[in-house]
């Protein structure tokens, strides 16, 4: 059973507001994320504040860790939960492939070009809570995905929205313009 988590958090200094709620092709991009992910799977919201209707989980072990911390608290909630897999994606992810989880599969492993999305078997969590807990470490996403033997899937087209610039460029391309 998989669980699918948005990771959500951030301070989206780039965007210059939260990138949660800009709107691309008349939806937030949290509610796009949240669609996409329920198309495969349960989900939840991993973020410092509510997100709904969606359900939104806080961070592990506290707020301002970035993404690694929001796949800490997907991945403890799945293993309370009685998940074997949790596929994770960030709400900057624009543009996630019909075949995500096949695409990703099989557990662990994430796209090189954003370790945000990925597919993490449960028993990484002991692997997260350890690096996390680990002030001598690096908190990054490349790091667990090479403590968890993570395969870097090559070659997904996936846009990653930092700045309004981004989602712009985006949004002409759609428009064909
Ligand atoms: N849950 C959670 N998600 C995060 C956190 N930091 C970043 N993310 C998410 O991870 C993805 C990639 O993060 P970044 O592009 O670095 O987002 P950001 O930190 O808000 O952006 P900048 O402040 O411009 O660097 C986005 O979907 C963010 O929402 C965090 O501390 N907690």
């Amino acid at each position: 059973m998989m669980l699918g988590a948005v990771l959500a958090g951030g301070g989206s200094t780039r965007f210059g507001s939260d990138k949660a709620l800009a709107e691309h092709e008349g939806h937030t991009l949290l509610a796009r994320a949240v669609d996409a992910l329920s198309g495969w799977c349960e989900y939840v919201v991993v973020a410092g504040r509510p997100t709904a209707p969606a359900p939104t989980i806080p961070d592990w072990p506290r707020p301002d860790m970035g993404p690694l911390a929001g796949i800490a608290a997907a991945l403890r909630l799945a293993r309370d939960e009685g998940y074997d897999l949790v596929l994770t994606c960030g709400v900057d992810s624009v543009g996630l492939p019909e075949n995500l989880p096949e695409a990703l599969g099989p557990a662990p492993a994430c796209f090189a070009s954003q370790p945000v999305i990925g597919l993490w078997p449960v028993d990484a969590v002991s692997v997260v809570e350890a690096l996390l807990s680990d002030p001598g470490e690096r908190h990054s996403m490349l790091r667990f995905a090479e403590l968890v033997d993570a395969r870097l899937v090559e070659g997904a087209a996936v846009a990653n929205v930092n700045t309004p610039a981004d989602l712009a460029a985006l949004s002409r391309r759609s428009d064909g313009t």
